[in-house]
């Protein structure tokens, strides 16, 4: 990527290409979207018109517009011009040459008034937010399974320091955690930019805790993270037994809270479900709000697909991702794998997406599922959780203790294979659909209230699916 000024631009361009971009996007975008990104590109248009280079004040802004909206821009410049449209994304240095040339181009553009300062009066926030500028809000399916989480989010983004603090978002692996923490940042970053947002690993922060430590540098240290506006610290799992670290970030937080700046964290388990974390630590975790994150239903799952493909440039129509949403239903990451190789596949043999060839393209996954989770399988793995005998599966017994597992197994049975409710009743003693149901809805609804009955549900999950 250019990181100034290519020699093969005539700075004289005709500059209609990019003033056609601007008036449709003008009236595509919301008009403060508009007019934070994309009026104060200073655009170039090649010779032959074969590319636009777009120049930016920094480097957040570059990766926030390249992620945003360079698709956007390449399908609109090819439609205006007829042919494919290279899009470039720079750094305007200002210690470069640079300046009157993109001037120049600035102002023949969009007139004389404005200037390059308006882009460098957009001043740029050299604090490293370490954030991913891709991992926004508009790029988060919503679905119930994240509604609550993703609401709390919405809401310190919009105003952090207030309500929920701190945030504390758990749940299992791959279902969205670091992706709504950035999406947390980038928004506070882009309604105001001056903000210090951190986005860090707790593995990081153990490190950085270490380095102060040896090389003596705990004022420094302090001054970095005591100073932020938000603090956004990912998997508190893994401060477990790291004693100087949980002081540290003990210190970090009461410091934090005290001058109102916000605190998110995330982790895979409930605070009260941490281990070796010490408890002044863990009632602070839960001194705000705690949400959790679910697996994505059905519904979230297709949606997810249909939208990641869009943003790779493809297509999935809806019965594949129905086809593929049915059978990988573990967490987003798997998906996003599933979609990859089944676009690849596509690619690679010039063929459409299609039922059939997702099932082609991801046969050793289906196979390895089919494998491994069967009624059967929920069956004996529920009983031993539960430590009752399996074969009180099947029976008649209608104990609490014995009723209740049986339930839940049937509630796995239905979210995790591709059975009927008819079919799991027979392999539940030859129960009615209408009891498979019952349980169905049953535990799923508690799920939603009960957070140790969700903890239980998560590991047999992970456990099942190995
Ligand atoms: N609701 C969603 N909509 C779109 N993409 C999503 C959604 N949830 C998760 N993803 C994507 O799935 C992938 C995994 O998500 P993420 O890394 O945020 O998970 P996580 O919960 O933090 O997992 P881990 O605990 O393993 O770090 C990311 O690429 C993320 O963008």
């Amino acid at each position: 990527m250019a990181e100034g000024l290519s020699p093969d631009f005539n700075a004289d361009a005709e500059p209609s290409l990019w003033q056609a971009c601007l008036d449709e996007l003008s009236r595509e975008l919301p008009e403060q979207q508009f007019n934070t990104w994309i009026k104060p590109l200073v655009a170039q248009v090649a010779d032959d018109h074969s590319k636009l280079t777009l120049f930016v004040a920094n480097r957040f802004k570059l990766d926030w517009v390249r992620a945003q909206y360079a698709g956007r821009l390449a399908a609109l410049a090819e439609r205006l011009q007829g042919h494919p449209v290279q899009i470039e994304l720079a750094i305007t240095l200002k210690e470069t040459p640079v300046k009157p040339a993109v001037q120049s181009v600035s102002s023949a553009l969009r007139g004389p008034v404005e200037s390059l300062d308006a882009v460098d009066e957009a001043a740029p926030n050299t604090f490293r937010s370490r954030l991913n500028p891709a991992l926004t809000f508009d790029t988060l399916v919503e679905g119930t399974a994240n509604r609550m989480a993703r609401a709390a989010a919405m809401h310190v983004a919009g105003s952090p320091g207030h309500l929920y603090n701190p945030l504390f978002i758990y749940g299992g692996v791959g279902l969205g955690k670091t992706h709504l923490m950035h999406a947390i940042g980038n928004k506070l970053l882009a309604d105001r930019p001056e903000s210090k947002v951190l986005y860090i690993h707790a593995e990081q922060f153990v490190s950085d805790v270490v380095k102060a430590y040896q090389r003596k540098t705990f004022d420094e240290f302090k001054q970095h993270y005591h100073s932020l506006d938000l603090l956004l610290i990912d998997d508190v799992q893994f401060f477990a037994n790291k004693d100087r670290t949980q002081e540290e970030f003990f210190n970090a937080f009461e410091a934090l809270l005290a001058k109102k700046s916000h605190i998110v964290m995330t982790s895979d388990t409930y605070p009260k479900g941490l281990t070796d974390i010490h408890e002044r630590l863990v009632s602070r975790f839960d001194s705000g709000l705690t949400v959790a994150i679910e697996p994505p239903e059905l519904e979230m799952r297709v949606a997810i697909l249909i939208n990641k493909a869009i943003s790779e440039g493809s297509e999935m129509p809806e019965e594949v991702a129905f086809f593929v949403a049915k059978n990988v239903r573990s967490n987003v990451r798997e998906l996003e794998g599933a979609l990859r190789k089944i676009l690849a596949y596509s690619r690679f043999n010039q063929k459409e997406v299609s039922i059939q060839l997702a099932r082609d393209a991801l046969r050793d996954l289906l196979s390895i599922q089919n494998r491994q989770i069967s009624v059967e399988n929920i069956q004996k793995t529920v009983a031993d959780y539960y430590k009752i005998k399996v074969a009180d599966m099947y029976s008649k017994k209608r104990p609490a203790s014995i009723a209740r597992p049986r339930q839940i197994a049937m509630y796995l049975a239905k979210e995790l294979t591709q059975k009927s409710l008819p079919e799991i009743g027979e392999l539940f003693g030859g129960r009615d659909h209408t009891t498979v149901l019952h349980a169905v809805r049953k535990i799923g609804g508690e799920r939603q209230q009960l957070t140790e009955l969700n903890q239980q549900l998560h590991v047999l999950e992970q456990t099942l699916k190995g």
